[in-house]
C-alpha cells in the first residue's frame, strides 16, 4: 500500500524533530552536513523514531538547498547531502515505513530578503536530488510565507505525481503572516494539488489544536500537525522545549478529532514523544465528519480617531502642496523647535515633517514632538520611521502607538546606519527594509499585524517613501521608486536636489509616474556648507556658479543666508513649473528661512494661477 492509500485509511504517525534533538545532544553546526560527515548519529535518529511507531520518516533535509547551505558554504553540496539523506532514512525504514523527502520554507519576515526566482532555483535542485533518489512523497514544512509555498507547491506538483505534504507555519494561531487565515491557506494548498495539508512548528499543541478548530476537512486532501513540543524558553542562551510526552500525546488525541491524519512532532519533541502519540492515536479510524464551532465574523472596524482632513499627497495630485522638513533638537532645548513649527503652521504649510534619528544621530523621538506640535498647532505631522532603531517588535509597538496618537502620515525608510553617525558601533537593527515596512504599514491599513494578528480596527497611515537622485545611474533610482509603488508607497519625497539642470532630468525620469513626488529644495547657509555638500555627500554636485555665489558671500552669515535664499528660489522657479509637491528643508532649524521660502512659492503659485486665468479667457476671448 502506498502513502496515499494509507492515508485514506489509518490515523498515521510522523516522526518528530532532528534539529532540535541533535542541538539537544550538543552538535552546534549544519544539522544536514551530518548526513555525510556523522551519518551513524542521523542513523540513530530515524531508527529511534522508527522503534517509537512512527508511519512516515522524513529525510534530514529540512536545510538542504543552497540558499540555506550557502550559511555554512555547503552550496555545492547540495546533491551530496540530499542524496546521502534518503538513503539513510530509507535505510531506517526498514519494516514498511515510507520516507518522505523534507524541503524547508526559505523566506522568514523579511519576505523581501530572497527573490521569488531564487527560491524556485534553489527548490527545483533540490527536489530533483530527492526525487532521484525515489523518496514516497515529499514534506514541504516550515512554511511562513504562503505564496513562497504555493510557488513551490506548483512547481513540485509538475514534476511528481508522488504524495505531496505541505504545511504552514504561523506566528499566531489561525493566522499566517499575511494575514490569511489557516482555513483559506489550507484551502489553496489544496487547490494547488497538495495531497496533505497542515501545520508544524513555531507553536505548540495548544495553539495548533486551537488554530485546527477552524479548519473544515478538506474535499479532496487530508489534514497534518507536527506541533512543536510547547512554547520555547530561554535558557542560559539556548531555546530550550520544556514538555512532557503526557501532556504530547492528550494532545494528539485532540488533533485526531479536530480531523488530523497524519500526526508528528516540530522543535523540541523527541522519540518518546512519538512513542506516547503512537500509543494514543496511530491506526485510528479517521473521523469523517466535523462540525465547526459557530464563529461571528469579526469585522475590522474603522478607526474612530480618523483625521478627516486629505492627505496633503492628495492635494499635490492636483495642485501646490508645500511640505517642510523640521527636525527635532538635538539638545534637550526645545524653544526654536517649536517657535519653528508654530511660524511655519502659520505661513500655511500642508505639513511638517519631522526626520527620525537621521545621519544615525540621536534626537529627541520624532513621535514626541509630533504629537505635540499637533496638539499645541494643529499640525498634520509626517514622521519618519528608519528600520534601523527598532525591531520588527518595536517598529509595530512604534505604528500603533502613532496610530494613537492620530498620527497618520508616515515616511518609510531603510535609515542611514550607524556607522555614519554618533554611536558608530551600535547595532543597525534591519529586520526590515523600507520596501517591507510600506508593505507591513499598508497591511495594518487593512487591519492586520505584522504577524497576521487582527488589531481590531484599521489604521489609515498614509505612506510616502525616500527618492533619493543623487546617485550615479538615476535609472536604477527610479527603478527604486517603481518597485516601492508596488509595495505600496502613496508618494516620494527626494532628497534636495542642489541644481537645476537635475531637477529637470529628475522630471524626465519620473514624469511616467502617478504618484506624486515631492522635490526637495534647502536652502544653503554658509560656503563651507555649500562646500561640504559638493565634495563630501556622495551624488551631490553643485553648479560652479552656485560654489562661486556663496564664496562670493564670505563669512558674513546673514549675506550668507541671503545669497542661499536667492540660490534656492531659482531652484524653485524651475521646480514650480515641473512637480506640484515641493518639499523645503529647515537647515539646523533656521525656520525663518523655509518660512520665507514658503511665502515666496506661494506668491510664485498665485502668479502662474492668474496667468493660467488670463491665458484661458483671452483663449475664449479669441
Ligand atoms: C526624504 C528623505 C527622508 C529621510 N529621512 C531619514 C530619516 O528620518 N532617518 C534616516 O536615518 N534616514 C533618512 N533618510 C535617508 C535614507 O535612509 C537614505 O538616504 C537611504 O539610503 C535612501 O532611502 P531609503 O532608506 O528608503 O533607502 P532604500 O531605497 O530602502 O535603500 C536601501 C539600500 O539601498 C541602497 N540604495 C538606495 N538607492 C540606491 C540606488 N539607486 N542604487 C543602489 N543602491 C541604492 C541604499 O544605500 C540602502 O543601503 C531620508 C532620505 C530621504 C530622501
Ligand atoms: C525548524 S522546523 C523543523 C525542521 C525539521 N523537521 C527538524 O526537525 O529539524
Ligand atoms: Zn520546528
Amino acid at each position: 500500500m502506498n502513502l496515499r492509500e494509507s492515508l485514506q485509511r489509518q490515523t498515521l504517525i510522523g516522526d518528530g524533530a532532528m534539529g532540535t534533538l541533535l542541538y539537544s545532544y550538543g552538535v552546534d553546526r549544519c544539522f544536514e552536513e551530518l548526513n555525510l560527515s556523522h551519518s551513524e548519529e542521523v542513523l540513530n535518529v530515524h531508527r529511534a523514531y522508527v522503534n517509537a511507531g512512527a508511519d512516515v520518516i522524513q529525510t534530514n533535509t529540512y536545510g538542504a538547498n543552497y540558499i540555506k547551505l550557502a550559511r555554512y558554504d555547503l552550496q555545492d553540496q547540495v546533491k551530496e547531502i540530499n542524496t546521502a539523506a534518503v538513503r539513510l532514512a530509507k535505510k531506517a525504514a526498514d519494516s514498511g515505513q515510507y520516507v518522505v523527502g523534507t524541503i524547508g520554507g526559505v523566506r522568514g519576515a523579511k519576505k523581501q530578503a530572497i527573490s521569488l526566482e531564487e527560491i524556485k532555483r534553489s527548490f527545483r535542485e533540490q527536489l530533483y536530488c530527492l526525487l532521484f533518489e525515489e523518496v514516497d512523497g515529499l514534506l514541504l514544512e516550515t512554511y511562513y510565507d504562503l505564496e513562497e509555498l504555493s510557488t513551490v507547491l506548483k512547481i513540485a506538483r509538475k514534476e511528481t505525481s508522488l504524495p505531496i505534504i505541505t504545511q504552514v507555519s504561523m506566528h499566531e494561531a489561525g493566522v499566517l503572516q499575511d494575514g490569511t487565515s489557516l482555513p483559506d491557506a489550507l484551502k489553496q494548498l489544496e487547490q494547488l494539488g497538495a495531497d496533505v495539508v497542515g501545520v508544524n512548528c513555531r507553536l505548540g499543541p495548544y495553539h495548533t489544536i486551537q488554530s485546527l478548530e477552524e479548519v473544515p476537512l478538506p474535499e479532496h486532501a487530508v489534514l497534518s500537525a507536527y506541533p512543536n513540543a510547547s512554547l520555547p524558553a530561554y535558557q542560559d542562551g539556548r531555546l530550550v522545549y520544556p514538555t512532557d510526552p503526557t501532556y504530547f500525546q492528550k494532545s494528539a488525541q485532540s488533533l485526531y478529532e479536530q480531523g488530523a491524519r497524519l500526526i508528528g512532532g516540530c522543535c523540541g519533541t523527541t522519540p518518546e514523544h512519538i512513542e506516547a502519540i503512537t500509543a494514543r492515536v496511530k491506526g485510528k479510524q479517521p473521523i469523517e465528519e466535523k462540525i465547526l464551532p459557530f464563529k461571528e465574523k469579526t469585522k475590522v472596524k474603522e478607526s474612530e480617531n480618523k483625521d478627516d482632513r486629505p492627505h496633503p499627497h492628495e492635494k499635490a495630485r492636483n495642485g501646490r502642496s508645500i511640505i517642510v522638513e523640521l527636525d527635532p533638537p538635538k539638545k534637550l532645548k526645545t524653544e526654536r523647535f517649536f517657535q519653528g513649527a508654530s511660524a511655519l503652521q502659520e505661513a500655511g504649510v500642508d505639513s511638517v515633517t519631522l526626520a527620525d534619528n537621521s545621519l544615525a544621530s540621536p534626537r529627541i523621538s520624532n513621535t514626541a514632538m509630533a504629537s505635540l506640535i499637533k496638539e499645541k498647532y494643529d499640525i498634520d505631522p509626517l514622521v519618519h520611521i528608519a528600520c534601523r532603531d527598532r525591531n520588527l517588535l518595536g517598529l509595530q509597538s512604534h505604528l500603533m502607538g502613532l496610530h494613537t496618537l492620530g498620527i497618520r502620515q508616515l515616511l518609510a525608510v531603510t535609515g542611514d546606519p550607524t556607522k555614519i553617525g554618533d554611536f558608530p558601533g551600535a547595532t543597525s537593527v534591519y529586520d526590515l527594509n523600507s520596501f517591507d515596512l510600506i508593505h507591513y504599514i499598508k497591511q495594518m491599513n487593512k487591519g492586520i499585524s505584522f504577524s497576521g494578528k487582527s488589531l481590531g480596527e484599521s489604521t489609515s497611515f498614509s505612506v510616502a517613501a525616500a527618492f533619493n537622485p543623487n546617485v550615479r545611474n538615476l535609472n536604477r533610482a527610479v527603478g527604486r521608486l517603481e518597485k516601492k509603488i508596488k509595495y505600496g508607497a502613496d508618494y516620494f519625497i527626494s532628497q534636495p536636489v542642489f541644481n537645476e539642470e537635475q531637477i529637470i532630468e529628475v522630471y524626465e525620469a519620473t514624469k511616467h509616474i502617478d504618484a506624486p513626488i515631492y522635490i526637495g529644495i534647502m536652502p544653503l547657509i554658509t560656503a563651507r556648507n555649500a562646500e561640504f555638500l559638493h565634495n563630501e555627500v556622495p551624488g551631490i554636485t553643485l553648479a560652479p556658479d552656485v560654489l562661486e555665489k556663496m564664496e562670493l558671500a564670505g563669512t558674513d552669515k546673514a549675506k550668507a543666508q541671503t545669497e542661499g535664499l536667492s540660490i534656492a528660489k531659482s531652484l524653485i522657479d524651475t521646480a514650480l513649473d515641473l512637480f506640484n509637491g515641493i518639499y523645503l528643508i529647515t537647515p539646523f532649524l533656521r525656520y525663518e528661512m523655509t518660512v520665507e521660502l514658503t511665502n515666496y512659492i506661494q506668491e510664485q503659485t498665485a502668479k502662474q494661477q492668474s496667468l493660467k486665468r488670463l491665458t484661458h479667457s483671452q483663449q475664449a476671448q479669441a
